[in-house]
C-alpha cells in the first residue's frame, strides 16, 4: 500500500485488514498525509466498498447479494410481482486454470464478469457467488422476457473470445439454472436459490452450455384471497412504476 505522504490514493487490492488496522493505530501516520480526513474518509470508503464486492471482478460480493435476494423475496410477496433468479456456472473452469494457469483463469472471470453486467438490465443485480459461479436477480421479469435474456447471455458468452496472451484467445461456456420467485407468498432466499441450483444441476447434467428454468409454479392464491391479504394497504401505498411496461400504476390495481 503506498504511503499516505506521497500518495492519497487507496488501492483496493492493496487493501488488508491488518494494514488498515496497523494505519489507524499510527496517529503521526495519518498526521503525515496531506489531508488525514479526506485520507480517513477515503479508507472507509473504501473498507465499505471492500465489504461489498468481489475484488477479482469488481461485482457484487455474495453476501450483499444475499441482502438484495432478502430484500426481492418482501417485495415479490407484497407485490405478486414475477422474478427470475439465474445461476450461472462456467463449464470445464478447472481445466482452464490447468491448461492455461491460475492467472489466466482470473482474466476468464474478469472477462465473463464484465459480458454478463452488458448483458442485464441496470435493475438487475449481478454477483460473483463463489468460484466461478454467477448470479443474478432479475426484478419484474416475465417468464417470456427471463428466458429470451437468459439465452441471450448463454450466447454472449459462447461468443465472446477472451484474450489470455497476445497470441492465445479462449472461448468459454457456461450453463444456467433459474428459477422464478414464487408470487404472492413469503418464501425465503434459501429456497429460492435451491430451486435455481436444481435446474443448474439439471443444465450440468444434460449436457452443459444450456439454460434449464423452471417453469413459473402457478399461485394459488385466488383475487380474494390477495384482497383480504394485501387490501388493507393499498389506501397507504403510493402508486408505483410497473418496470415491465412503464406505466404509472396504482397499487390497488395491480392487485
Ligand atoms: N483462477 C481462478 N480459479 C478459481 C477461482 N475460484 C475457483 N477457481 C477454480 O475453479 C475450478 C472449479 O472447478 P470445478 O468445481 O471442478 O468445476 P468445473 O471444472 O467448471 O466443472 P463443471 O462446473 O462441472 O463444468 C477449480 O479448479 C477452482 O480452483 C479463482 O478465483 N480464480
Amino acid at each position: 500500500m503506498s504511503s499516505p505522504a506521497t500518495s492519497t490514493t487507496i488501492h483496493l487490492s492493496d487493501l488488508r485488514l491488518d494494514s488498515a488496522c496497523a494505519l489507524l493505530q499510527k496517529g503521526d501516520t495519518l498526521a503525515d498525509a496531506a489531508d488525514p480526513l479526506a485520507y480517513l474518509q477515503e479508507m472507509i470508503d473504501g473498507l465499505c466498498e471492500l465489504s461489498l464486492k468481489d475484488p477479482l471482478t469488481g461485482l457484487s460480493n455474495r453476501r450483499h447479494f444475499n441482502t438484495v435476494l432478502e430484500a426481492e423475496v418482501d417485495r415479490v410477496a407484497r407485490s405478486g410481482e414475477a422474478a427470475l433468479l439465474l445461476l450461472i456456472d462456467i463449464d470445464h473452469f478447472k481445466s482452464v486454470n490447468d491448461t492455461h494457469g491460475h492467472s489466466a483463469g482470473d482474466e476468464v472471470l474478469r472477462v465473463v464478469a464484465r459480458t454478463l453486467q452488458g448483458c442485464v438490465r441496470p435493475m438487475d443485480t449481478l454477483a460473483r457467488y463463489g468460484g466461478e459461479e454467477f448470479v443474478v436477480v432479475l426484478p419484474a421479469c416475465q417468464p417470456a422476457f427471463g428466458e429470451a435474456v437468459a439465452e441471450r447471455i448463454r450466447r454472449t458468452i459462447e461468443n465472446t473470445p477472451i484474450s489470455i496472451s497476445p497470441s492465445v484467445d479462449l472461448h468459454v461456456t457456461i450453463s444456467i439454472g433459474g428459477a422464478f420467485a414464487l408470487q404472492w407468498i413469503r418464501s425465503t432466499t434459501e429456497l429460492w436459490t435451491d430451486r435455481a441450483d436444481q435446474q443448474l444441476y439439471q443444465a450440468k447434467t444434460t449436457g452443459r452450455n444450456r439454460l434449464c428454468l423452471e417453469v413459473q409454479p402457478e399461485s394459488n392464491v385466488s383475487a380474494e384471497e390477495k384482497n383480504l391479504l394485501f387490501g388493507h394497504l393499498s389506501a397507504t401505498e403510493p402508486a408505483w412504476i410497473d418496470m415491465t411496461s412503464g406505466t404509472v400504476a396504482d397499487s390497488a390495481a395491480q392487485r
